[in-house]
């Protein structure tokens, strides 16, 4: 993927092409996407048509236009799950998360070839169901469990609906895995559904005012209706599509960087050490991860940015379409219709936007000021025209999507852009580097020889998100017990 991103990169940052009868746009340009994110919130951009994948499903936040009114009451009243004071008060679920799975892996012992993908993956899953739900799915009560497949039912449904995008006819298909498709459909709307009457129960709601599904089952229509339970189970899914796979899979992706390279490890150890949270001889039992530990530990923050710059899960289907003829600054009209690709991938590795070998690993480059954003020449906009329109005040639908202006523009997006950027990001936020912290606290790290021979290219694959192909495989050897 990456080679052949590089290559059309090498031809250009803005590529128009016909794919069939549709006609396409792909931007791997930051200022360009800013252009974009400034006209989706002027009605501009829209989200494309995702066409039903079940008989009967509904939309939810993520597939509703925005134009929609239920996309903006949703969204605004779901956010308020995710301010920091919430985050705060949440965080012991996911170190009790976390710890589950330490005692795990150290059960296994250090000869044990542990998946930290799938370790990943239980993980966000657990946090998920817990932090938003009140629901423990113990996917990391004990790391050889299946519980239900419930958490691999949401990879698989991934996949399954791209399937269905390539071939609608598929829901009808009798090939046996179009078959399975449409039982693990089932079996995660019956998931979904166990859990709405759960938190229908009498007095839930007022034990758990500021869970997200709190805040989706008090939802109204436009025209002042509860929404259907159609609809309150597709915003369940959602929420637990869009915060499991991505949040486990940059667990693991920053897990196999830190791995591959010694010198950042060490790095981080020796910050962790110094915070008191690393297990060593003296220090058996070192004091708890806390949520203010988040915005102290400064290395760990820049190398969760820098896997998240070069495994960025979630930046490559960002798909919208335009809604009427776009002339962005370099003179080009995107026609109405057509469909845009937000290459954020690329705009987050390419030195044509000052990234210095940009497709190493190399957590200190975020020690610089600035390094979110690509400083633009004046002569590098081609026609005259400014890079942005005056800025419309952002409100509080976006969540930190400062953009920068007409002199430079942000080149990191992990998490989208504008209006329809990533809703739970403030819990990834506090999971990933929990997780990441406490795993490093508690274990040496050492890929398999297998997994260590092959490259990122034949590691990954895209399922919907750009994830492990068959995993990443790790001897975790415990600190303070078998010091090397
Ligand atoms: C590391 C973890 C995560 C990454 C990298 C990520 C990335 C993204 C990106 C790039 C988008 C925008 C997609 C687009 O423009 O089409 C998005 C949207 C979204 N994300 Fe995340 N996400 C993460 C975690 C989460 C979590 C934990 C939740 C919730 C629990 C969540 C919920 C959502 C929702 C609901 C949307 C749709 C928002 C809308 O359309 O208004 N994400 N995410």
């Amino acid at each position: 993927m990456e080679e052949e991103h590089e290559r059309l990169l090498k031809t250009s940052s803005v590529i128009r092409y016909r794919s069939y009868w549709e006609h396409r746009v792909w931007i791997g340009d930051p200022k360009l996407l800013q252009e974009l994110w400034q006209a989706e919130r002027n009605g501009l951009v829209e989200k494309p048509e995702f066409p039903p994948f079940h008989r009967g499903q509904e939309l939810n936040v993520f597939s509703e236009k925005t134009n929609h009114p239920m996309w903006r009451i949703v969204r605004k009243s779901v956010a308020q799950a995710f301010q920091a004071n919430n985050m705060r008060r949440y965080h012991d679920h996911v170190v009790a998360v976390v710890s589950r799975l330490v005692d795990g892996i150290k059960a296994k012992g250090s000869a044990a070839a542990i998946d930290v993908s799938d370790i990943s993956q239980r993980e966000s899953f657990d946090v998920i169901g817990m932090v938003g739900f009140g629901k423990d799915f113990q996917a990391s009560r004990d790391i050889d469990n299946d519980v239900g497949r419930s958490f691999r039912l949401l990879g698989s449904f991934l996949q399954e609906s791209i399937k269905r995008l390539g071939s609608p006819l598929r829901q009808f298909s009798r090939a046996t895995d179009a078959i399975e498709g449409r039982r693990d459909f089932e079996r995660l709307n019956n998931i979904m559904n166990d859990l709405v009457e759960a938190n229908e129960e009498a007095g839930w709601l007022e034990k758990n005012p500021n869970s997200i599904a709190a805040h989706i089952l008090k939802l109204q229509d436009p025209k002042g209706k509860p929404l259907s339970r159609a609809r309150l189970i597709q915003e369940y899914f959602i929420f637990f599509l869009a915060g499991s796979e991505t949040t486990g899979h940059t667990i693991a992706w920053t897990l196999y960087f830190l791995a591959k390279n010694p010198k950042s490890m060490a790095r981080l150890v020796a910050e962790l050490d110094a915070a008191g949270l690393l297990v060593t001889d003296q220090r058996p039992r070192p004091r708890t991860f806390t949520y203010a530990d988040i915005s102290k530990l400064r290395f760990l923050d820049c190398v969760i940015r820098e896997a998240m710059r070069l495994q960025p899960v979630a930046a490559l289907p960002n798909l919208r379409v335009a809604v009427q003829d776009i002339r962005l600054s370099n003179g080009m009209v995107i026609p109405a219709g057509a469909n845009i690709e937000f290459a954020n991938y690329l705009v987050m590795r390419s030195a044509a936007w000052g990234w210095e070998d940009g497709t190493s690993f190399i957590p200190e480059r975020w020690e610089e000021a600035d390094a979110e954003y690509h400083h633009i020449k004046e002569s590098a906009s081609s026609n005259g025209h400014k890079a942005d329109e005056p800025s419309i005040a952002q409100d509080d639908l976006e969540i930190d999507a400062a953009q920068g202006g007409h002199d430079k523009a942000r080149r990191y997006n992990p998490f989208g852009g504008g209006v329809r950027n990533c809703l739970g990001q403030q819990l990834a936020r506090m999971n990933v580097p929990t997780a990441v912290a406490m795993f490093v606290s508690n274990f040496h790290l050492k890929l398999t020889p297998e997994d260590a021979s092959k490259s990122l290219e034949e590691l990954e694959t895209l399922r919907g998100t750009l994830q492990p192909v068959s995993g990443i495989h790790m001897h975790c050897t415990e600190r303070g017990k078998h010091e090397e």
